[in-house]
């Protein structure tokens, strides 16, 4: 059993189903659900606490004096997209939602990794840098860890050969200025374009279909869940257990002035490190772009912080 601890703060959809993620693959010993929705989140620990036999994970409601002392806190708090929103709709909200969280929040465990998951993930992320009171590199985002999963797969079904045997990734927001790195994606070691050459129409029917994912699956059941839960469980294991896994989630980039998603490696302090990820000078000008996108917002937001 490990020892470690995650406080999850919002016990919604996003939240509750990353808590039962956490709790199949025996991430923690503890973890605490938090949310302004007292009924819900005591109805929601009852419930994940009928599976917890399975893995002997200890799940309890918290407060966020609770939650100031985990070794990782996942914010979900907060408003979600409505049919036809994008992420960055819901900035005005989830911005006063974040600001009450980590107030109540202070000061935090110096040794702590904060992990934002609530939308617009990359402007977010930014804001609890300056929030939190902890070094930048323990507070990132999700980012488009989702997103390269989901292409992953498409890639992969086309293929007709396991995910783990494609490596796309998608760089930028985790949003509709999001792009895809083709020139650094290979199947087993080979260059996709060797192994599978696609047209121009056809990398961006894909590129397009995963971007657009999200907002079909939200049209259709409201919310999305269950990949960013995978998604989630897979960086805090790679954070707590310091494994060190190079993945795509958001986090300060100075050259371009804002949070947002390239390849980092994720250890117990959170992005311990990065790589080179060389781009070619379309990709490179879509990331440019995809960061103005990002900054714009961020100028927007500048009234908050
Ligand atoms: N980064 C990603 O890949 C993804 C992000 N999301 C985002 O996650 C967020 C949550 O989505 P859902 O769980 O579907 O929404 P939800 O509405 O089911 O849950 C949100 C929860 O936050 C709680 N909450 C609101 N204010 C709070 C506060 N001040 N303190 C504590 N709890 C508070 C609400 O009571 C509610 O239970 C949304 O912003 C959504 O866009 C969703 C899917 C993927
Ligand atoms: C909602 C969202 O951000 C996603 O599923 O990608």
């Amino acid at each position: 059993m490990s020892a470690h601890t995650i406080a999850i703060i919002g016990a919604g959809s996003v939240g509750s189903t990353i808590a039962h993620t956490l709790i199949l693959r025996r991430v923690v010993g503890d973890l605490i659900l938090v949310d302004i929705d007292d009924e819900l989140c005591r109805a929601q620990v009852d419930d994940l606490s009928d599976g917890t036999f399975l893995s002997d994970v200890r799940i309890r409601q918290g407060t966020l004096e609770d939650a100031r002392k985990a070794e990782i806190t996942i914010v979900t708090a907060g408003a979600k997209q409505r049919p036809g929103d994008t992420r960055l709709d819901l900035i005005d909200r989830n911005y006063k939602v974040l600001h009450s969280v980590l107030a109540g929040m202070q000061p935090m465990r110096p040794d702590a990794v904060l992990l934002l998951v609530a939308n617009p993930v990359d402007v977010l992320t930014a804001m609890a840098q300056k929030m939190s009171g902890l070094p930048r590199e323990q507070v990132l985002g999700s980012g488009t860890l989702l997103d390269s999963v989901r292409l992953t797969r498409m890639l992969a079904h086309r293929l007709k050969v396991a995910d783990r045997s494609v490596h796309a990734t998608i760089i930028g927001e985790h949003g509709d200025s999001q792009c895809v790195a083709w020139s650094a994606t290979t199947v087993s070691g080979q260059p996709l374009a060797r192994v599978l050459p696609l047209s121009s129409e056809e990398l961006s029917t894909i590129a397009n279909a995963t971007r657009d994912k999200a907002g079909s699956i939200i049209a259709a059941k409201g919310f999305t869940s269950f990949g960013v839960a995978a998604a989630t469980t897979m960086l805090c294991e790679s954070i707590i257990f310091d494994q060190r896994h190079v993945l795509p989630v958001s986090h300060w980039r100075e050259e371009l002035e804002c949070c947002l998603s390239l390849p980092a490696v994720l250890g117990r302090k959170g992005v311990v490190g990065g790589l080179p990820f060389k781009l070619d000078e379309g990709e490179q000008d879509a990331l440019e772009k995809s960061a103005k996108s990002i900054r714009d917002v961020m100028a927007m937001c500048a009234k908050y912080v």
